[in-house]
């Protein structure tokens, strides 16, 4: 193993290639598995330094509560977030060519396992004064594009969200890999397995997954979903295509904006929606009183009212969908053109029901 020598700054090789791909599935759905053979596969063809980073190995899996496989939920998210912060004095490592120190606070198990884990995968060794909170990066972690898999179930979309803003905060390639593998397989799979999870917990997780959704998530764009059981050879090119475009496209700053601009646009039609709803509202009681006033039968009312409800729902759903020729409102706040289409329409129905009075 060689040394980084100078582990103080090996300035002047400017910004090196470094990803973070997200591996994600249901329990047993292969993702280990799937994990070791991509980082064999990366590591021998393309000359990637790889860390497969497995939260099953690092994580505590025994009982702590003494109920169920794993600690419970709220323990489980501090120490998945305790990870991060492992990884991230990894990172900053990495990208600042300084040694890796532990951070002040730590779970001091788990962070010997999370150490290990780098050790054998040759990123990182122990300083010369084997100090148990201080260790250097190996050539092979500072000489190559480095690809860091993170192997978890990353169920929920909040939870793979959690990886993406480390990407964000170092600018580095992120992407996530989904294992779709059906729930007979896993519970197959785990089945066989020395050490088996209750078969609950996967048909719990089966209901409650969020697959990658790039349409929903803009952050979520760099994504692939792998058929399993079979990963055929087709898929590994895909794999690679998607580790390169993580790579070649750091997640950047104004990937942040673009994610405000949704926000913001959310937001705003949200509001416009209401605004246009409390205006119909107001067009159509004001037109029901009027109509009272015409002494319209008790039976036309009705029928004037449900005829009315029925536009206002119509005019707020096209707005919802950005349909027709209010498909701009999503860029503006002006409404005068939809409510005077609206008080158009209302007016040409209201019409009848006061000309069969007379
Ligand atoms: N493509 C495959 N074909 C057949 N069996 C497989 C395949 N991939 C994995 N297995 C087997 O399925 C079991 C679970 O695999 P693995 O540990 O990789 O799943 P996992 O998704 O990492 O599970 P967990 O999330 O519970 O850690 C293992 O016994 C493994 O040998």
């Amino acid at each position: 193993m060689q040394t980084t020598g100078d582990t103080g700054g090996a300035g002047g090789e400017g910004p090196r290639e470094l990803a973070l791909c997200v591996l994600c599935g249901l329990p047993a759905a292969g993702k280990s598995t799937f994990a070791r053979a991509l980082g064999h596969q990366l590591r021998q063809e393309r000359g990637w330094a790889v860390g497969v980073l497995s939260y099953d190995d690092v994580l505590p899996d025994a009982p702590l509560d003494g109920a169920c496989a794993r600690p419970p939920p709220s323990r489980w998210k501090a120490l998945r977030q305790e990870l991060l912060k492992y990884l991230e004095c990894f990172l900053m490592a990495v990208i600042n060519r300084r040694p890796v120190s532990a951070p002040a606070s730590r779970t001091e198990a788990m962070w010997e396992d999370y150490v290990t884990c780098l050790k054998a995968q040759d990123l990182v060794f122990p300083a010369e004064l084997e100090t148990q909170s201080c260790y250097l990066l190996t050539k092979t972690a500072i000489s190559r594009p480095l690809i860091l898999v993170l192997d978890d179930n990353f169920y929920y979309q909040s939870m793979r969200y959690e990886v993406y803003q480390l990407a964000r905060k170092y600018s580095l390639g992120f992407c996530q890999l989904f294992l779709d593998c059906p729930l007979e397989t896993c519970l197959q799979r785990n089945g066989q397995r020395p050490q088996a999870l209750p078969h609950e917990i996967i048909h719990l997780m089966g209901k409650k997954i969020e697959k990658p959704n790039p349409k929903k998530n803009a952050w979520e764009h760099n994504s692939l979903t792998l058929q399993s059981p079979a990963f055929p050879l087709e898929a590994s090119l895909q794999v690679i295509d998607l580790l390169l475009t993580a790579l070649e496209n750091p997640v950047k700053y104004v990937e942040d904006n673009m994610e405000q601009k949704d926000t913001d646009r959310i937001i705003c039609s949200a509001n416009i929606l209401h605004k246009a709803d409390q205006t119909f509202r107001k067009s159509v009681s004001q037109t029901m009183k009027e109509a009272k006033d015409e002494q319209i039968l008790p039976n036309n009312l009705k029928l004037l009212a449900e005829e009315l409800n029925k536009l206002k729902a119509e005019f707020l759903e096209d707005l919802k969908q950005g349909n027709k020729k209010y498909l701009c409102f999503q860029q503006t706040t002006d409404l005068s053109d939809v409510i005077s289409s609206f008080c158009n329409e209302k007016n040409n129905i209201v019409q009848k029901y006061f000309s069969k009075q007379h």
